[in-house]
């Protein structure tokens, strides 16, 4: 019998990816905002009551990082109190649950890939909602797995991969940030750990997940040009000049490290880790063979 797994936040890029990558024997349920509200716990209820799931895969956040420094309260209410929702719905029903999280709730101080229990402490108030999440579908449901991970592009929805490629067709120079070092993530590789963990459903816990390898987002940028350029996306070369942060102000603090130990889910989730270079590549061809959305 097929195992029933329902998606929150089905319309982001996460989302999106679990969508296209479900296993055989999984009935995946997506399911968008309007479907499934994660702040109200009513339609909570009536989607688990209704689908009767096994799985709930919580896609669904505020992710818009800098917005977030005057929103707080907003990204309080989406992150933490509708994780908490789910949660709270999910232990009352025996349905296991995948809450994803970010690198950003790390300082950034750290000189060493952040291990799953290093001591967060979030430097901006997307972090801190991310965080207060985390605590709170801990504290409701125990046996949650937490997935973090950081950078993630795809081809569906907006993020930084997608940005650049935009900005590189209109401009002939980009200057990009080169103090702040993590990991990009392809989200179709994120999806795959996602359900590498719900075909193990021993497993609970904190898990990091992101592409292997280290870079600044300049070095991201650069990657992109040339791979973009390659690849047929971009017709022009484009010259990316590193900036400290200082010379890029935004409202939001980001960490300067972020980079996230691994071993734990290379071990654990039985999938072997790629380079972000390589993902990158094979995202630059998805949005190539398939188109943007
Ligand atoms: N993007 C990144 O670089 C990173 C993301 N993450 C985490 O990964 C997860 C997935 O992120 P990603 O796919 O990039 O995010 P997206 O912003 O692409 O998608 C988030 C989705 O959540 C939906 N959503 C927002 N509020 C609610 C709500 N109240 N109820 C139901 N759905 C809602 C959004 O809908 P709408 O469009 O209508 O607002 C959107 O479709 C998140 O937990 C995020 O914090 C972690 C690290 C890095
Ligand atoms: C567009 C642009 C950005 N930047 C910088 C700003 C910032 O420091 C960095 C990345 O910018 P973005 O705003 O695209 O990325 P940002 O929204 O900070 O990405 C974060 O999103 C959340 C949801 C997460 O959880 C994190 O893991 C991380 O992926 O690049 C430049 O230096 N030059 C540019 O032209």
């Amino acid at each position: 019998m097929a195992t029933t797994v329902v998606i929150a936040g089905a319309d982001g890029q996460l989302g999106r990816e679990l969508q296209c990558t479900a296993p055989t024997g999984v009935r995946c349920l997506g399911l968008n905002r309007t479907q499934l509200d994660i702040t109200d716990p009513a339609s909570i209820h009536r989607c688990l009551q209704e689908l009767q799931p096994a799985w709930l895969l919580n896609a669904a956040a505020y992710t818009a990082v800098d917005r977030a420094e005057q929103e707080e309260a907003l990204a309080l209410q989406v992150n933490a109190e509708g994780a908490a929702n789910l949660a709270t719905a999910c232990a009352e029903r025996d349905i296991r649950l995948l809450q994803v999280s970010t690198d950003f709730v790390f300082s950034g101080e750290s000189g060493r890939p952040y291990q799953v229990d290093a001591p967060p402490e979030p430097l901006g108030a997307y972090g801190r909602s991310k965080l207060a999440g985390e605590q709170a579908v801990v504290s409701a449901l125990p046996e949650v797995l937490i997935l973090r991970t950081g950078w993630v592009y795809s081809r569906f929805g907006s993020n930084f991969v997608k940005t650049m490629l935009r900005l590189m067709g209109e401009r002939d120079a980009l200057s990009v940030v080169c103090d702040q070092v993590g990991t990009p993530t392809w989200g179709r590789g994120l999806a795959q750990a996602a359900w590498a963990a719900v075909a193990r459903p021993q497993l609970h816990g904190i898990y990091h997940w992101s592409d292997a390898g280290v870079c600044s987002w300049y070095d991201f940028a650069v990657a992109i040009a040339e791979e973009g350029l390659a690849g047929g996306l971009l017709s022009h070369a484009v010259t990316v000049t590193p900036i400290p942060s200082s010379d890029y102000p935004t409202p939001a603090r980001r960490p300067a490290f972020s980079v996230l130990d691994k071993q734990r889910s290379w071990r654990d989730l039985g999938l072997p880790p790629h380079h972000w270079r390589v993902q990158l590549r094979a995202m630059l061809q998805d949005l190539k063979d398939n188109g943007h959305e």
